[in-house]
Order: structure tokens, then C-alpha cells, then sequence
């Protein structure tokens, strides 16, 4: 109540009125009864005061639906429900597939293999892909066994905790041991676990302290740019009330002076007044009062009112319907539709805003040669069309139906044997992080974090090179209907900044090979100095799929000698146990093995735009919207992009580049 008040005082006309009725509380000033004035008043505060407690009212059910939320928390031995709220760390909680987690927790084991769980994290970033979470060995073979896991007495010790969505450090002593923990074990808050039948974890943040409200920042207040606008208007009006009561009180006083004093045996002076010029001054007040129908109070009401009507207006819209998900729009706050009419610009992510997150591959690049063309007789280039003939992808059992592809070529060559195709698809099918699940005989799934990689493996999978499966020290692929199970070394993770990622694997036969796939920017840095023709030559492909809107990846190999793969995994286990800054420990490590390596081509994969992007940025833009799209991707496929959704045009021309790595190049390029 008192918060609202002075919320509301924060209007100048609120506070103005107020003081209007101190005013009237005065006798001698006073012409109006107090009433007149605190009425309307009250009207205004009661009806702004209940439209915010509705909409403060709303926040908290859904607050409250979430504090009510039930967990299967571990006390006392048993499982016992428990509301979200009474969560606290060092809990144990066991999860149930497609519900929600209650709280940032330390994945402990799950009813998947080798600790394996699944998770969607739409509420933290957006992204709608599955990502995977893996318990430690040591912990994930406590399973579903409740009496080991009450015994549980791992210790862990981490960082405070902070808003880092993807980041995180800490360590798990346990039995004598300690164990590192990264962001590879953690279920955050705000997550939900998907195809995964159960998991256990030990909640490590709670409440406020977990990645998701740390994220949030308070409400706040806030005022819209009309609001401003109307208490700068009523400051004007006010201004000029004031101007009014000056005039007449001076006129009250020349006229007090001049006639009043003739007629002081008829109208005389009340006790107080004894000159005319105090008369005056009380004149002025009276005038105030009198006058103060001027300032609008009404105002603020209509206002109210007309907002509550726009904001129903939007919930009613038809057009804002979204029949295949059943989503209408829905208005949270009633001051939405000025908010919206403000905007200036939108910042917006690419993939699976502007594009569908649907990826399929559709070219490739493979020792200096494209596929993925479609040549008529003559030997010209033609457009793909119904009555092109995919190819036929029967010989393989496993092969994805829904895969197409056109260029008979690429098939041949496989057929053929060409070693470097078939390093090219062994490529696809080892270096990445997807994850198989064989539910019947004869039918894959794959569970795939990235979709370019899912498209990839998919490609690899169809084109004779099936990834089968994964455990933590191998991976098995039938390469041309041969099983091959590799011995993982070790996995080079990708990250934003490293723009790649490796596998380091060792065949049947002994030989260690690394396998890395990344932005041809990066790679091409990383090449043996052997590879120059080769590069140019992948280059020009390159810019030639990514002319055509796709997205690229360029792929390379090494071999490796046991003792240099001995002597850099020593470094590689030091980076691994480095407590503080593990990750620049790790970059640098993998930056000594990823050098020197054999391009072996470039993949392009295709990611169609969303229905309806090319006339939303047009009436964006005619409303004048300024529009930025955050990407990963190479330059040229984003210019393309950019064109073919019409958020380029060829008027503009006078794109520029900025280019710069750190803050301060870049805003002296801006300059
Ligand atoms: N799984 C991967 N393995 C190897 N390299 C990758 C992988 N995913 C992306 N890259 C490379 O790293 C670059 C940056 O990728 P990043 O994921 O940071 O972009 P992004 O922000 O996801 O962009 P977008 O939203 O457009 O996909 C990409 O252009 C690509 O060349
Ligand atoms: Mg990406």
C-alpha cells in the first residue's frame, strides 16, 4: 500500500492534488468544501491502485505456481514430495522425464547409459535443441539405488553463484577423491529433461542463487513515455494556473488599495487580514483552488482506461493467433501497446528466429571438387525440381528416408572407393557430439545438440558411414557395411571462440588420428603449409555456397605418432586439472594439437528461412525499426541471408564492414 502510494505521488498531478487539499483545509483560503477535491481523488488512487495490484496480482500467481511446483526430494531415506521452495542445497532430487528442474543441480546419475541425460533449455537461451548432460562415472553408478544415494557424502565446492548460463567450476571430493566439475554435469533451473526416464542430482544452488533468477533482474516501476508526457503537459498547466492566481491576486490588491479601502465599513477585513497586499496573497490561493478545475485529473483515468481497452484488444486479435499452437497473444502489462509503439530497434539471433533450425546438407567440397550440382545432358548446371532423381539410397538399411540428395556423383565415388571421400564421411561420422539411440533393430535416432550436425551425421549415415553408437572411451560406426568401433582419445570441445572442434581417435589397427571440423577462417589458419592449392581451391568453393545462403563448415585431418599423442595428453591432463582459468588452459592445449593438419573439404548445409520473415522485417522497417541479427556464421552467408530476407537491399549501397577484435577496434572503426 504505502509502495503504491508513493508510486503513485510519483505523478505530478497526484501530488499536486494532495497539496490542492491541504490547501482547502485552510479556512481562510478555502471556497470549496474538502470534499470536492479528495473524491475525485480517492477515485483516481483506489482505480490506479487496483489496476496495479491485478497486474502485480498476476506476477505472483505464477509466482506461486512455481514455488508450489512439487519435487521428489530425498529425506530421511525416502523420497518425499516437497515444494520447490523448500529446496534447499545439498538436497537430493530425483527427476522424472518431461518435468521441469527445480533448482540448479549436480547431475548425479540418470536411467540413460554411462549417466547420459538429455535436456531442453528453451527457458535459459531459447534454443529448442536437446543438449546433453553426463554424470561422472563415479557417481552415475549409484543409479536408482536410494540407500546409496542417501549415504551420498561428496563434498562440493564451487564458485559463488552468478548469472553464467554456461559456464561452470567447482570441484566434488568424495571418498578420499576429488572429482572436477564443469558445466558438463549441471541441470540448471529453468531446464527440462527430456527422453530421459529419471535422473538423480544434488541441488547446488537453490532459490535465488541458481543461473535463472540470477539472470532476472527486479521489477521495476515502470513509466511509460506518455506518462512523462502528461506530467510534463499538467507542469505547463500548472505553470499556467499559476500565472493565472499571480494576475488576479495583483489585480485583488491594486483593487483592495484603491476601492476596497472606501468601502472597509461595509467589507471589512477578516481579523487576519490587515493590508492588501496579504489580502492578495490569500487571493492567490483561493484562485489556486478555485481555478484548479484546469489541471485535468480526469486525465490520468481516461488514460488508465484506454490502456486496459488496447491491452484487450491485443489479446483479441486474430491476426496475432497462432492456430497450429493454439497461442494467442497475451498481454501482461497494460502499458504495452505505448511500449510497443517505442520501439526502435530489435535485436534479433538468427538461427531459429530468422531461419527454421532446420538443417539439411546439400553440398559438400571433397579434395577440390564440389558435389551436390545437378548436370543435364550438355553438361549444364540445372535447377533441383520434382522430376530430378534423388538418389537412391536402398543398398543402405539404415539410411534416413527423409534425406534427399541429387548429385549421383558423390555416391559413385563412395562406390568407387576414393580414399578421401571415405576420410571425408569417416570424418562426418566420428566428430561430433551427437548421441544414438537404437530402439528397434534396424531404426536409428539420433540426439543431436547442434542440427548442423545432426544434418551432417545424417549425410555421413546415408551415404554408408552410419554412426552407431557412443560410449564415453569409444565410438562405432558401420563404415560400407563393416563394424568399426574407435577408441575416443580425447574430445576437443567447440566453443564460440574456438570456432572447432576435434576428436582424437585411434582405428582397430593402432593408427591416432585427429579430426576436426570448424570455420573455414580458423581451419584454414591451422593447415599443414602442404595444403595451399587444396585451400584456395576449397576456398572459391566456399564462397560459393556461401553466396548461395549456407552455412559452411570446413573439414581437416592429422595423423599422430603414439609418443606425440602421449607427450600432449600429459599437457592436456594439466590443463585439466588447472583449477583457476581451466578453460584458457585448455584452449592453449588444444591449440597445440590443432596445427599442421590436411584439409580434406568443406560441407554446406542449408537452413531455410522462417514463413513470413521477408514481409515482417518489410513492415518492420517501413515502421522504421532498426533491426540487428546476432550470427555466428561466415560473412558471406549472412550477407546473403540478410538479402534474401530483404533485410539488405541493393539501395543500400553502402554496406560496411566493421571489423575488429577487440572493443576498442571496433569503435575506432565506427567512428
Ligand atoms: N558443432 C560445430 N563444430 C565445429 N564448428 C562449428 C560447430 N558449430 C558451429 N561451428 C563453427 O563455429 C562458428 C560459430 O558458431 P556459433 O555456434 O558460435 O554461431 P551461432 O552464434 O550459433 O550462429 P547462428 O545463431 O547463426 O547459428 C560457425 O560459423 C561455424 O563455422
Ligand atoms: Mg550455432
Amino acid at each position: 500500500m504505502p509502495v503504491n502510494l508513493f508510486e503513485q505521488f510519483q505523478r505530478v498531478a497526484n501530488a499536486y492534488f494532495l497539496s490542492l487539499l491541504i490547501l482547502q483545509l485552510i479556512p481562510e483560503i478555502s471556497s470549496l468544501s474538502w470534499f470536492t477535491t479528495i473524491v475525485p481523488l480517492m477515485m483516481v488512487f483506489t482505480i490506479t491502485a487496483v489496476k496495479d495490484a491485478t497486474d502485480d496480482c498476476f506476477r505472483h500467481k505464477s509466482d506461486n505456481q512455481v514455488n508450489n511446483r512439487q519435487a521428489e526430494v530425498l529425506i530421511d531415506g525416502r523420497l518425499q514430495n516437497e515444494k520447490w521452495m523448500n529446496v534447499r542445497p545439498g538436497d537430493i532430487i530425483k527427476l522424472e522425464n518431461n518435468t521441469f528442474v527445480a533448482a540448479d543441480l549436480l547431475l548425479l546419475s540418470s536411467s540413460e547409459p554411462h549417466g547420459l541425460s538429455y535436456i531442453e533449455t528453451a527457458e535459459l537461451d531459447g534454443e529448442t535443441n536437446l543438449k546433453v548432460r553426463q554424470a561422472l562415472p563415479v557417481t552415475s553408478e549409484l543409479g536408482a539405488d536410494i540407500r546409496r544415494l542417501a549415504e551420498f557424502d561428496g563434498v562440493v565446492v564451487c564458485e559463488p553463484p552468478n548469472n553464467k548460463l554456461d559456464k561452470f567450476t567447482g570441484v566434488l571430493f568424495w571418498k578420499d577423491n576429488r572429482y572436477l566439475l564443469n558445466n558438463e554435469q549441471m541441470l540448471l533451473r529453468g531446464c527440462v529433461l527430456r527422453n530421459t526416464g529419471w535422473c538423480f542430482g544434488m541441488v547446488i544452488f537453490a532459490g535465488p542463487d541458481t543461473k535463472l533468477m540470477q539472470n532476472s533482474g527486479r521489477t521495476k516501476f515502470k513509466r511509460t513515455s506518455i506518462d512523462r508526457l502528461m506530467n510534463t503537459l499538467v507542469l505547463w498547466i500548472f505553470g499556467f494556473l499559476v500565472c493565472m492566481g499571480i494576475i488576479l491576486a495583483i489585480g485583488n490588491s491594486i483593487w483592495e488599495q484603491q476601492v476596497g479601502a472606501h468601502f472597509r465599513i461595509y467589507l471589512y477585513w477578516s481579523e487576519v487580514v490587515n493590508s492588501s497586499v496579504f489580502s492578495g496573497f490569500l487571493t492567490f490561493w483561493s484562485y489556486i483552488i478555485v481555478l484548479n478545475s484546469v489541471v485535468p485529473i480526469s486525465l490520468y483515468v481516461s488514460v488508465e482506461v484506454i490502456r486496459l481497452g488496447h491491452s484487450y484488444f491485443i489479446n483479441w486479435d486474430r491476426k496475432m493467433y497462432y492456430p497450429k499452437k493454439d497461442i494467442p497473444a497475451e498481454v501482461r502489462t497494460t502499458t504495452l501497446n505505448e511500449e510497443l509503439g517505442q520501439v526502435e530497434y530489435i535485436f534479433s539471433d538468427k538461427t531459429g528466429t530468422i531461419t527454421q533450425n532446420i538443417m539439411t546438407f546439400k553440398k559438400c567440397s571433397i579434395n577440390g571438387k564440389t558435389y551436390g550440382d545437378v548436370y543435364n545432358d550438355l553438361g549444364w548446371k540445372t535447377e533441383i525440381n520434382e522430376k530430378t532423381v534423388p538418389v537412391d539410397f536402398s543398398f543402405n538399411p539404415l539410411a534416413d528416408r527423409k534425406f534427399q540428395f541429387y548429385d549421383h556423383s558423390l555416391i559413385e565415388s563412395i562406390k568407387l572407393g576414393d580414399s578421401m571421400v571415405h576420410e571425408f564421411f569417416r570424418l562426418l561420422s566420428l566428430c561430433h557430439t551427437v548421441m544414438s539411440e537404437e530402439k528397434n533393430a534396424g531404426e536409428l535416432i539420433y540426439q543431436v545438440q547442434s542440427p548442423d550436425e545432426g544434418a551432417l551425421v545424417t549425410a555421413a549415415r546415408n551415404f554408408g558411414f552410419i554412426f552407431k553408437s557412443r560410449t564415453p572411451e569409444t565410438i562405432t560406426v558401420e563404415e560400407m557395411g563393416k563394424l568399426v568401433t574407435y577408441q575416443l582419445l580425447a574430445i576437443l570441445d567447440f566453443n564460440n571462440i574456438r570456432k572447432r572442434m576435434s576428436v582424437i581417435v585411434q582405428t582397430p589397427d593402432g593408427q591416432i588420428k585427429l579430426y576436426c571440423k570448424g570455420a573455414d577462417t580458423v581451419l584454414f589458419e591451422r593447415l599443414h603449409p602442404s595444403n595451399e592449392e587444396l585451400m584456395y581451391l576449397t576456398s572459391d568453393h566456399l564462397e560459393e555456397f556461401a553466396g548461395e545462403g549456407l552455412r559452411t563448415l570446413a573439414l581437416a585431418y592429422k595423423n599422430l605418432t603414439e609418443e606425440h599423442f602421449k607427450e600432449w595428453f600429459k599437457i592436456l591432463q594439466e590443463a585439466n586439472s588447472s583449477l583457476d582459468s581451466r578453460n584458457e588452459h585448455l584452449a592453449a592445449a588444444y591449440e597445440e594439437i590443432e596445427k599442421d593438419m590436411m584439409l580434406l573439404g568443406a560441407t554446406a548445409v542449408e537452413d531455410k528461412l522462417q514463413e513470413g520473415v521477408t514481409e515482417t522485417i518489410a513492415s518492420l522497417s517501413l515502421a522504421n525499426i532498426k533491426i540487428w541479427v546476432l550470427t555466428g556464421d561466415k560473412q558471406e552467408t549472412s550477407m546473403n541471408i540478410g538479402y534474401s530476407c530483404h533485410m539488405l537491399t541493393d539501395t543500400m549501397n553502402e554496406i560496411f564492414i566493421v571489423a575488429g577484435h577487440t572493443v576498442m577496434e571496433v569503435r575506432e572503426k565506427l567512428r
